[in-house]
């Protein structure tokens, strides 16, 4: 049976041969973005005391509609003000309602690294992001092989971005060692079953290369979980939905991370 990842690939093969089409990458280029030198989120989780990266989503395959009425220059500015480390912006539209516009707008209103979070299997959409102001790109293992993550991260930083490089489990890891990515994230959420534990992340936390920053992804709800985490080796704590279904998520993110920092 196909699983949501098949079925989001089927789709976005489909979307990049259509834009291919409308915004050729020479087209891509011409975007006064491309020229910008980015933030390193590396950098930025590093030298923080939260390593919170705060998401905008609007709805999930696994939770449907999460928050459809906020805007999202309002919302990454929140975080900002919050004092969070970056931002992560869904562009998928068919199954997140997000848009590389939600990038733009967002890239327009903050100065601190923004995460293009979508499922890339084209160099193109890599050129897209870079076009439209993410700092970072998103890998996931689940649906590249080896090669293409090597290929999609030299592309990536020869044009001043990032790589997050997600996994959820030994085999995707192994797979990925010799891969130049500058962070690699665990996916608590088996984007399979839908199921979420943080236990994924403290089991694969010791295989990970200690020069690589590691972001514990999805699921994330209390300062605790952050601070049971941090024991593991983590520095990046990657939060959609338990600021997203909040009425401000700026004003969540930021008593989130004064519980953490309180904590410390
Ligand atoms: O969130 C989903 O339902 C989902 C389904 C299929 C592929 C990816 C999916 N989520 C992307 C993410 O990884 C999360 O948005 C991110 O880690 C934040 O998670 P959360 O804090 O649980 O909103």
């Amino acid at each position: 049976m196909a699983t949501i990842l098949d079925t989001i690939v089927q789709h976005k093969l489909t979307e990049i041969q259509l834009k291919k089409k409308l915004f050729p990458v020479s087209h891509l280029e011409r975007s006064p973005l491309f020229q910008r030198k980015g933030f390193s989120l590396s950098e930025a989780l590093k030298n923080s005391k939260s390593g919170i990266i705060a998401e905008h989503k609007r709805r999930s395959p696994s939770k449907h509609n999460i928050n459809q009425k906020l805007y999202v220059n309002e919302v990454v500015a929140g975080y900002q003000k919050a004092s969070a480390c970056g931002s992560s912006v869904l562009t998928d539209n068919s199954f997140f309602g997000g848009s590389l516009e939600d990038l733009q707008l967002a890239r327009a209103s903050v100065d601190f690294p923004l995460l293009r979070k979508d499922f890339i299997i084209d160099e193109y959409q890599i050129i897209e992001a870079k076009a439209s102001g993410a700092d970072v790109i998103l890998l996931i293992a689940a649906i590249l092989n080896a090669q293409q993550v090597k290929k999609f991260s030299k592309l990536a930083n020869d044009l001043g971005m990032e790589v997050l490089l997600e996994v959820h489990n030994e085999e995707e890891l192994q797979a990925n060692f010799n891969a130049e990515v500058q962070l690699i994230g665990v996916n608590n959420r088996n984007l399979k079953t839908f199921e979420v534990s943080t236990e994924i992340s403290k089991q694969l936390s010791t295989l990970i290369p200690k020069e690589i920053v590691k972001i514990s992804e999805s699921g994330l709800k209390s300062a605790n979980d952050i601070i049971e985490l941090r024991e593991f080796g983590y520095r990046g704590f990657l939060i959609g939905e338990t600021f997203m279904k909040t009425e401000n998520p700026g004003k969540s993110a930021q008593q989130f991370i004064e519980e953490i920092e309180g904590k410390k």
